[in-house]
């Protein structure tokens, strides 16, 4: 007699990018501003531009040029999104490093058994490459951008899109990140949500109401099986 046991998918930690894995602001302000002293504006300061950071590069251009105060018409927004794409491409990995202790984060969680996926408004092309470049884009199992689905975060369909790519459970996810979008999407695909507060973000995350908010990614592990404990046991 065959004993069949029912198939349990393993648990999955979804991780956005900008601002939650790795600190990106250097080179995506960096770009940014090439494109704002080209168009004859002022560079933006990092501090301030950081936070506008989080919905897209078309999103950030548009932010920028919002805070210089000059008008940009949808046509002219297309071409500086091309060239922004360009030159942040060649650039990806000038200023950017890893948050601290986000390796031995995923080291964890692939110990314990997790699946591992990112999930972020960057392009999947400028993900994997970034990913690739910070020699950790082999450990997950899907690397969905803005660009993968018709979807997009704060869709929450970005999110489970990702988790079946990657071939997880929804009802066994968490997702990990540090904006408004990422916590609005995960509450919205009713995914617990682990928030970082050293992200791109122009109100407290604290504020945001996420599950569980870690000062740093040695504390990622004990969150993720707080929230799961449900499931585990
Ligand atoms: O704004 C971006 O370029 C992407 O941001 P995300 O990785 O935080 O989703
Ligand atoms: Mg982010």
């Amino acid at each position: 007699m065959v004993i069949h046991t029912p198939q349990i998918a393993p648990p999955i930690a979804v991780f956005d990018l900008d601002g939650t894995l790795a600190d990106t602001a250097g080179d995506l302000v960096g770009t940014l501003n090439v494109i704002l002293e080209q168009e004859g504006l002022a560079p933006l300061p990092l501090a301030q531009a950081r936070d506008m950071i989080g919905a897209g590069a078309r999103a950030l251009i548009e932010r920028g040029f919002e805070a210089a105060g000059k008008e940009l018409a949808p046509s002219h927004l297309d071409t500086l999104f091309k060239q922004f794409m360009v030159h942040y491409g060649e650039n990806i990995r000038v200023r950017t490093e890893l948050f601290p202790g986000v390796t031995a984060a995923l080291d964890q969680l692939e110990a314990a058994g997790f699946i591992l996926a990112v999930c972020t408004n960057k392009v999947e092309e400028h993900s994997i490459k970034l990913l690739d470049e910070l020699e950790i884009g082999h450990r997950f199992s899907a690397n969905c951008g803005r660009d993968t689905f018709p979807y997009f975060k704060p869709d929450p369909r970005h999110l489970t899109l990702t988790i079946e790519r990657a071939g997880g459970d929804p009802s066994r996810a968490i997702m990990v990140g540090d904006s408004r979008t990422d916590i609005v999407t995960a509450q919205n695909a009713g995914i617990p949500v682990v928030a970082v507060p050293f992200g791109y973000t122009d109100v407290p995350v604290q504020d945001l109401n996420p599950d569980i908010v870690i000062d740093h990614f040695d504390e990622l592990f004990a969150a993720v099986e707080t929230l799961m404990k449900p499931l585990a046991a």
